[in-house]
């Protein structure tokens, strides 16, 4: 009887079951239906839009502006057209990947399920990476960036509440979260969670190999990454996140979602993205026009200086040579100067230093006296002070050109009040024409910054005197020598650019609404502190890990001063990510023993449970065993798939002897002159550190880390650490001699 019972419950599940999988197969087919009709539609308005503006262009002429009109509205409806069609079609395999069903309610009122109002709409959304109109009022995929979408990456079922557009809270009881599977635009299952992207679902996506673009992970995005991503972008968000954490991806689509949020307020090319090298940035920036943004500029920091510096110091012209950490000398041993020399370079002393001489320079230049004109003190010394407090953030030149206008008029002023006839006043005017300086001052950047660097030696006292900690005079010293035999380094364009803000009239700082720096602990806080400087209405996403800074001496080992003295810790945000989406528990767990070693404050690494082989050690008798050992296990990586393959090296002149042996038996990747040139590409690439940063591959040799090439120093564990956690599923080390302490 009971075993009836049983059995009948069972079937009853089962049919309960078997109907809803057949309502969600109906619901699929439906929106695939729609999405095809929008295929064809748009194909067929975007044909007869192409021919329209093709024969606008047959027959345009210069000298007709109505032609001309039509033509660039054309032009525009095309595109819009390519970007709807585009989006369907890449709609259409994989239309939406998660649902919501959902009732709103008033603040407060719980819902509880015996009191349900059966009056009550229940909303029924389901979500997608396009989102997919039938109308343009019959939504029929919601777009991820939509604000409801929120709620999906948010919410367990139960209350909860997401944010309006216009930021006001809508509260809600949420009744289910689905995740669905679906491939060739069919389903392949589905199923409800609590916790979305559970690790089974994210480790099945975490465990495929990589491709050599940054994917997207709209389907999987996680609550605390969700977070930063629908941030405001009115405040500056600081995000420290461990190796592998999703840094850069989160960044990647938090620009997505503020160009989609905010169109009204942001162009995408007023957006900045900051990188170390063109190797990385073409990487994170590959998945861009998958998530929807064009036109989005991207740069190393040394390019985005020397554009803000345009023509008033160019580096080739002026034969300087931009300073490389990693070429050669980076194994030979820096000098206590040298090291003294990096540290304040990177430090807010450098940049305040630099800031009180440029303020003492302004003063100097415009001599606020009091003026006295026809006896009478016209323009008194308090007024011209508070004057130029109002404008402080105005250069120099400009304050010359207000004080002389405002100066301008008080002597009009008197003299009309006297009577003159105007020919009088003309001449009188032309007098104090030039009072505070010429309209269009000549500022040498270099002679400016070297009369800086000169005063930090003679006027030390003032500098010190003001807290500010400068090193000794040698260390000065060998940075005007570095600077007179035309070395310098990304600070040294840092600080020219910050001295043409403050004293030259410029466009070049404009139409800068937002910067993304990835990989910002390899920047010294100084830089930060002049781009603060010279955009002042711009905010920032800063990503970073104060673990990977390979630039030990100059980059940032701890948030603190960048938080609490260049940003706003009242109003800006700070994020930690602890987990890591990357690599397998066992590469994890060997990264934290590395770090273990250290001094400096590491930030805990969680790994998504995802197992893999141990990391592989290897001693070789000699560098030909060495190369055998690495083709080894080359060849074995082919034999299971993995396509991303790096071996990777401490310094460039080690990687090309790498390089050189590693080619006469297999084939890899060939070396450029500049490295900074290359692509990452599929297939197998031998890498200095340096280079491998925000990058992964599937597998990861780590060539020769000896004694000799790895000191027991906090410095070499950031390096090694950034070598170890570029691996997804296998790491490998091959080494002769004495293995590193750090590693053993
Ligand atoms: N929510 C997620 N779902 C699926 N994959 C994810 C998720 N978050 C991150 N990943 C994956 O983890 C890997 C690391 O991401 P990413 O490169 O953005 O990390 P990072 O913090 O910038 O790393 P690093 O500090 O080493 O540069 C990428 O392959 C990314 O696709």
């Amino acid at each position: 009887m009971e075993e009836r019972m049983d059995n009948n419950c069972f079937e009853e599940k089962h049919e309960e079951l078997r109907s809803e999988w057949k309502k969600e197969e109906d619901h699929l087919e439906q929106c695939v239906a729609v999405i095809q009709n929008n295929i064809n539609d748009y194909t067929e308005k975007l044909k007869m839009i192409r021919d329209e503006t093709k024969e606008l262009y047959d027959n345009y002429r210069s000298n007709n502006p109505e032609l001309h009109n039509d033509l660039v509205i054309g032009l525009s409806m095309q595109s819009d057209m390519e970007r709807a069609l585009n989006k369907n079609l890449s709609a259409i395999e994989k239309p939406y990947f998660g649902r919501i069903d959902y009732v709103e309610h008033e603040e407060n009122e719980i819902q509880d399920s015996d009191k349900k109002n059966p009056d009550d709409k229940i909303y029924s959304l389901y979500i997608g990476k396009n989102g997919i109109s039938k109308s343009s009022t019959d939504i029929v995929i919601v777009d991820w960036r939509a604000p409801v979408s929120s709620v999906y990456y948010d919410s367990e079922t139960g209350e909860s509440s997401y944010l309006s557009p216009y930021g006001d809270p809508i509260f809600i009881s949420l009744n289910l979260k689905r995740t669905f599977e679906i491939g060739d635009s069919k389903l392949i299952d589905y199923y409800d969670t609590d916790v979305i992207a559970n690790d089974e679902f994210l480790t099945k996506y975490l465990s495929k190999n990589k491709e050599v673009v940054l994917g997207e992970i709209i389907a999987t995005i996680q609550k605390e990454q969700n977070e930063i991503i629908r941030d405001t972008p009115w405040h500056n968000v600081i995000v420290q996140g461990v190796a592998g954490s999703g840094k850069t991806t989160v960044a990647m689509h938090r620009i997505s979602y503020i160009l989609y949020n905010y169109k009204e307020k942001f162009r995408s090319d007023e957006f900045y993205i900051i990188g170390s090298n063109k190797m990385l940035l073409n990487y994170i920036t590959g998945v861009l026009p998958n998530l929807d943004v064009y036109n989005i500029n991207q740069m190393t920091m040394v390019e985005f200086l020397n554009i803000l510096l345009n023509k008033d110091f160019d580096i080739k012209k002026n034969k300087y040579v931009l300073k490389d950490n990693f070429s050669k000398q980076s194994q030979i041993k820096k000098t206590g100067n040298e090291i003294a020399l990096n540290k304040f370079k990177g430090s807010l002393s450098f940049v305040k230093a630099l800031e009180t001489y440029i303020n003492d320079y302004e003063i100097k230049s415009l001599k606020p006296d009091s003026i006295v004109y026809h006896n009478k003190e016209v323009y008194s010394q308090s007024e011209i002070l508070g004057f130029l407090d109002i404008f402080k953030d105005k250069p120099l030149q400009e304050k010359i050109d207000l004080l002389n206008k405002r100066l301008s008029s008080k002597i009009r002023l008197v003299n009309e009040k006297e009577q003159q006839e105007k020919e009088t006043i003309s001449i009188e005017l032309k007098k104090f024409k030039d009072y505070f300086g010429k309209k269009s001052m000549k500022i040498n950047l270099i002679e400016i910054y070297k009369n800086f660097l000169q005063d930090l030696i003679l006027n030390q006292q003032n500098y010190i005197n003001l807290n500010y900690d400068i090193p000794e005079e040698q260390v000065i010293r060998l940075l005007i020598d570095n600077f007179d035999n035309k070395i310098i380094d990304l600070y040294d364009l840092a600080m020219l650019a910050y001295i043409k803000k403050r004293l030259k009239l410029t466009i070049d700082f404009e139409q800068v609404s937002h910067i993304i720096v990835d990989e910002a602990q390899d920047f010294g806080v100084s830089v930060f502190y002049v781009m603060k400087q010279l955009f002042h209405d711009c905010t920032y996403t800063i990503m970073g890990d104060i673990t990977q800074n390979i630039y030990y001496d100059t980059g940032m080992n701890d948030w603190e001063t960048l938080k609490e003295e260049v940003f706003y810790p009242d109003k800006d945000k700070f994020y930690v990510l602890a987990k890591s989406y990357r690599n397998t528990v066992e590469i994890s767990n060997f990264a934290s023993k590395v770090l273990k070693q250290c001094t400096f404050k590491t930030y805990d690494i969680e790994p998504v449970i995802r197992h893999g082989k141990e990391v592989s050690i290897t001693k070789s008798a000699n560098q030909q065993e060495m190369v055998s050992k690495v083709i080894d296990i080359i060849s074995t990586n082919h034999k299971d798939g993995y396509t991303t393959i790096a071996i990777i090296c401490r310094t460039m002149e080690e990687t090309r002897m790498v390089h050189e042996n590693l080619k006469k038996y297999i084939e890899v990747e060939g070396l450029t002159e500049n490295m900074e040139d290359m692509n990452f590409t599929n297939g197998i690439m031998v890498l200095p550190i340096h280079m491998t940063k925000g990058l992964e591959f599937d597998s990861v040799i780590l060539w020769n880390p000896d004694c000799n090439s790895y000191e027991a120093t906090d410095a070499d564990a950031k390096l090694l650490y950034v070598a170890i956690t570029r691996a997804l599923h296998e790491l490998h080390i091959v080494y002769k001699g004495e293995l590193a302490k750090l590693l053993s």
